[in-house]
């Protein structure tokens, strides 16, 4: 059984639809990118998960559990997290309490206060300091790690890359490989291709709300430019 499927799905915001007819299928441990120009609603299909568009049309499951109308934190408990673009970090919490709200979901896994400090050194220095004062690319290695505190089974990163210098973007890409190799899958919205290219195993182009192309990662320049300029 697949982890995740969305299938024909309708999403948007109010009246406005952004989302025609979305497909998307990923498998336990797979790391997918979703790319596509702005406002091609990448953003809307990952917070459809959580209900925060306006479904219209179309299912999501995870698992053998269909999920559309279900409350925003059913995908959360079922093992899917995210990292969201802007991080949404606490302003008034400090880094521990960050992290600490992401074991709200009481899901067991590899993935605690320890582990999230192996993996980021710096954010056990800066512990009892607030999220919010923390320079862009700790800001997102937190977002990260409180979205592994969930321990899920599938990791959503909205454009992680979204303000790191090149030396950061490296790390990130390194830090995606160990997430992998702890059995975590990833999907991850991202318009850095040089990011894309290591971290994924495969690609899907979503445009005017629709997927428009797919196929194995070494083939993502060439396949974005000809599935866009088909349009
Ligand atoms: N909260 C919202 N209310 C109304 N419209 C929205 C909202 N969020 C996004 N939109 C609109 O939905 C469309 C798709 O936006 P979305 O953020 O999903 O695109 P994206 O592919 O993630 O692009 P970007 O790279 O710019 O984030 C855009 O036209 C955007 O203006």
């Amino acid at each position: 059984m697949s982890l995740l499927r969305i299938e024909a799905l309708f999403a948007g915001y109010g009246a406005s639809t952004v989302l025609h007819g979305a497909d998307l299928t990923i498998e336990a441990g797979e790391s997918v990118a979703v790319v596509g120009r702005n406002g091609a609603g990448k953003s809307t299909l990952l917070l459809s998960l959580f209900r925060e568009t306006n479904v219209t049309g179309g299912a999501i499951w995870v698992g053998d559990t269909r999920i559309e109308r279900m409350p925003g934190y059913t995908a959360a408990k079922l093992g899917i997290s995210i990292a969201p673009q802007g991080r949404r970090l606490l302003p008034n919490l400090t880094v521990r309490e960050n992290l600490l709200l992401g074991k709200a979901t009481g899901r067991a896994g590899p993935w605690d206060l320890r582990s999230i400090f192996k993996l980021f050194p710096v954010l056990e220095e800066r512990a009892g300091q607030m999220g919010t004062m923390l320079s862009g690319g700790q800001q997102q290695m937190l977002a990260i790690g409180r979205a592994l505190m969930a321990n899920p089974n599938l990791l959503l990163l909205d454009e992680p890359s979204e303000g790191l210098s090149p030396v950061l973007v490296d790390g990130l890409v390194d830090t995606l490989i160990d997430i992998r190799k702890a059995g975590t899958g990833v999907l991850v919205v991202e318009q850095h291709l040089s990011l894309v290219k290591r971290a994924a195993e495969r690609f899907v182009i979503l445009s005017k709300g629709e997927v428009v192309g797919a196929g194995p990662i070494e083939l993502i320049g060439a396949a974005e430019n000809q599935a866009l300029m088909a349009l």
